[in-house]
């Protein structure tokens, strides 16, 4: 199980890869949680926001669990984070249990999206998760879910047993500072152009999509960080950026399935519906980090 005090360093949340017709193709998968493993990652994510999960059947996520297990049994041993988050506390509860069955050593649970519940209600949502008995990184990303946490509300819910870390989605680097110095648990970045500015404002690691690539790269920023080469490790960062504004320059995973699929990670750049493929406009400025 993780724990606060491992809970550190470079997290992929990596793709779902889909065959041409849309099906899950696993072969695809376990090639990527092979190729991510050896390079040096501290921890795999499945079902996040990079991972497709509002498109993901229960079944479907219990083979992407079972078959990164099986080839994570073969590697070197990092931990298996789920994305387990829904705007149905129930229902969370369950898919958390669920993944803990699976062998998840954590979960990552975004803030209940869509419904707008009240502060005190997000408080409930995340206690009650404690049933579960998996450890809990809470995922705050207003611009996706709608909902906005108050700081002093990121403060209770970071003081739950069950709850090891925060992963930080805000995009403000303010409130990043402020939050890593008044928490006591490890701040992860979820913004992965702050990367290299969270772990100057405290940040013990992040979970970024930008490191399905390069994710040597993106360790070395944080190995070199924690050992005290700033300037190192800023100017690594900086080479990587031109990668990450790509990623991000429409809607995540498509430009990142893009690329997998350019250097033949993966067989295909299908994302499901609503999400699309990215345009001929971004396929231009891709080719050029090819
Ligand atoms: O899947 C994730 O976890 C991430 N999702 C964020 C997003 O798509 O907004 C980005 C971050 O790199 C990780």
């Amino acid at each position: 199980m993780l724990t606060e005090h491992t809970l550190h360093g470079v997290m992929v949340p990596i793709v779902t890869p889909f065959d041409h017709r849309g099906n899950l193709d696993i072969e695809s998968f376990e090639g990527l949680v092979q190729r991510l493993v050896s390079r040096g990652i501290h921890g795999l994510v499945i079902n996040g926001t990079t991972g497709e999960s509002p498109v993901i059947e229960s079944q479907e996520l219990e083979s992407l669990i079972v078959s990164a297990r099986k080839v994570m049994a073969t590697s070197q041993v990092i931990p298996l984070i789920v994305g387990t988050g829904s705007n149905d506390t129930s229902a969370t509860i369950i898919r958390t249990a669920q993944a803990k069955s699976l062998g998840a050593d954590a979960a990552l649970v975004v803030t209940p999206y869509y419904n707008r519940p009240s502060q005190q209600g997000i408080i409930q949502h995340y206690q009650a998760l404690a049933e579960a008995e998996l450890p809990i990184i809470l995922y705050d990303i207003p611009h996706r879910t709608g909902v906005s946490l108050e700081v002093e509300t990121v403060k209770t819910i970071m003081k739950m047993d069950h709850v090891i870390g925060l992963k930080e989605g805000t995009g403000n680097i303010q409130r990043v500072f402020k939050l890593a110095r008044s928490i006591s648990k490890p701040l992860l970045c979820g913004e992965d152009v702050l990367f290299f500015a969270s772990l100057c404002c405290g940040a013990k690691g992040g979970i970024l999509a930008s490191a399905n690539l390069d994710s040597d790269q993106f360790v070395q920023v944080y190995e070199l960080f924690r050992v005290g080469k700033i300037e190192e490790s800023c100017a690594l960062f900086h080479q990587l950026l031109p990668l990450v504004e790509f990623l991000f320059s429409e809607p995540n995973p498509a430009p990142l399935k893009w690329l997998l699929a350019q250097h033949g990670y993966i067989r295909s750049d299908r994302l499901r519906l609503p999400m699309t493929t990215i345009s001929s406009e971004a396929t231009k400025i891709g080719t050029q980090l090819l």
